[in-house]
C-alpha cells in the first residue's frame, strides 16, 4: 500500500481532506482517527502533526505528504516538493513596531516558530541576529519585551494589527500546501495516479464547462475567445449555419468571456462544473 501523511489539524487539515475526497479516496470518519485505508485504492493516510510530515517521507517511512512549503523548508529535511496544491496560501514576514526596517535586523532578537527558515533567510542576506525560537502567538513577544521583531505566516495580516505590528522588507517567501516525497526517490509507478488525481482536481477547481451556439461565421472569433486546453468541441446544429461549441475555460475569466461571446452574438451560453478530470 502507497502510504501517504496528512496533516491532522490545524489551517491545512480540513481543506486538504476535502481535496483527497474529490480525488476519489476515502478519508478519517471522525477528526480524532490517526490513520485511515482506502483498500479500492491501496492507499492508507497517516493523519500527523503537519510540522512533522516533512521528517517521515524524509526517512522514507512515508511515501508521500501533504504539509506547507513553509514547514517543508524549516523542516531542513531531506524531502521535495512535487505538486503545489492551491490552498492554504500564506506569506512569511518580518514584522516589527511601525517604522522597522530591515536594517534593524542585524543585532536584534527575532522570535520566531519557524527558525529553520529565519536562520537561511539571516545567512543569505549575511547578516547576525538572535533567534528565539517560540511555539506559537509569536506576535505577543514584542509587546511582551521578549523579541525585536518576529517572523511568521501572514495570512490576512489581523493578527498582526491586533498586536499593533507592522510587515516590513520583501516577504521571506510565499507558501502552500504541497505535496511532498523524499529527495530523489526512484520513480513508483504507485505515485503516478495520485499525481494524475490530485493535478486533475487543480483543473477540475480552475476550470469550468462552456457551452454556446453560436452563427457559424462568427464561429473563428468565439472560438478565439474559448480557446480550450486542447481545442474546443464545434458540433453542427440542426438550425442551419449555426454550431454548438464546448470548451474548457478558467473560471476566473468566465463571465468576462460570456459577456464577450453575448456581444459577437452568441446564445443559449452555458456553464457548469467540472467534477473531476484528467487532462
Ligand atoms: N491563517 C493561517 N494560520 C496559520 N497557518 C496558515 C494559515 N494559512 C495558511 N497556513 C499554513 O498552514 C501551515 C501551518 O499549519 P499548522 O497546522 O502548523 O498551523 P496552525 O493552523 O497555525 O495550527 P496550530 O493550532 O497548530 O498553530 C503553514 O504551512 C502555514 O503557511
Ligand atoms: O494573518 P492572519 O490571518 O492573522 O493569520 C496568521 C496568524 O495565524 C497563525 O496563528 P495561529 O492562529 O495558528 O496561532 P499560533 O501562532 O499559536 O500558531 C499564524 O501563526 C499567525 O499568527
Ligand atoms: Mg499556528
Amino acid at each position: 500500500m502507497l502510504r501517504i501523511a496528512l496533516p491532522n489539524k490545524g489551517a491545512l487539515s480540513e481543506a486538504a481532506g476535502r481535496m483527497l475526497v474529490e480525488a476519489g479516496y476515502r478519508q478519517r470518519r471522525v477528526t480524532k482517527d490517526l490513520t485511515a485505508t482506502d483498500s479500492a485504492n491501496r492507499v492508507q493516510f497517516f493523519y500527523l502533526r503537519p510540522r512533522d510530515i516533512a521528517t517521515y517521507v524524509a526517512s522514507g517511512d512515508l511515501d508521500l505528504g501533504i504539509t506547507g512549503r513553509d514547514l517543508l523548508v524549516d523542516s531542513g529535511a531531506d524531502a521535495e516538493e512535487l505538486l503545489a496544491l492551491g490552498f492554504g496560501a500564506s506569506t512569511f514576514r518580518y514584522a516589527g513596531r511601525p517604522g522597522t526596517t530591515v536594517e534593524d535586523l542585524a543585532g536584534s532578537r527575532i522570535a520566531t516558530s519557524f527558525p529553520g527558515i529565519v536562520e537561511r533567510d539571516l545567512r543569505a542576506a549575511g547578516r547576525t541576529a538572535s533567534v528565539i525560537r517560540l511555539d506559537g502567538a509569536v506576535e505577543n513577544a514584542v509587546s511582551l519585551g521578549v523579541a525585536d521583531v518576529v517572523a511568521d505566516v501572514v495570512e490576512t495580516g489581523a493578527t498582526l494589527r491586533q498586536a499593533g505590528l507592522e510587515v516590513f522588507g520583501e516577504p521571506i517567501m510565499a507558501s502552500e500546501a504541497v505535496l511532498i516525497r523524499r529527495t530523489g526517490a526512484d520513480d513508483d509507478p504507485r505515485v503516478q495516479p495520485v499525481l494524475r488525481r490530485l493535478q486533475g482536481v487543480l483543473v477540475a477547481r480552475s476550470y469550468v464547462m462552456l457551452a454556446y451556439d453560436v452563427r457559424a461565421e462568427s464561429m473563428e472569433r468565439a472560438v478565439s475567445l474559448t480557446p480550450g486546453i486542447e481545442s474546443p468541441t464545434v458540433s453542427p446544429l440542426h438550425r442551419e449555419g449555426w454550431v454548438a461549441v464546448q470548451s474548457m475555460t478558467p473560471r476566473a475569466e468566465v463571465h468576462r468571456i460570456m459577456d464577450e461571446l453575448y456581444a459577437i452574438g452568441a446564445r443559449g451560453i452555458l456553464v457548469t462544473d467540472i467534477l473531476a478530470c484528467r487532462i
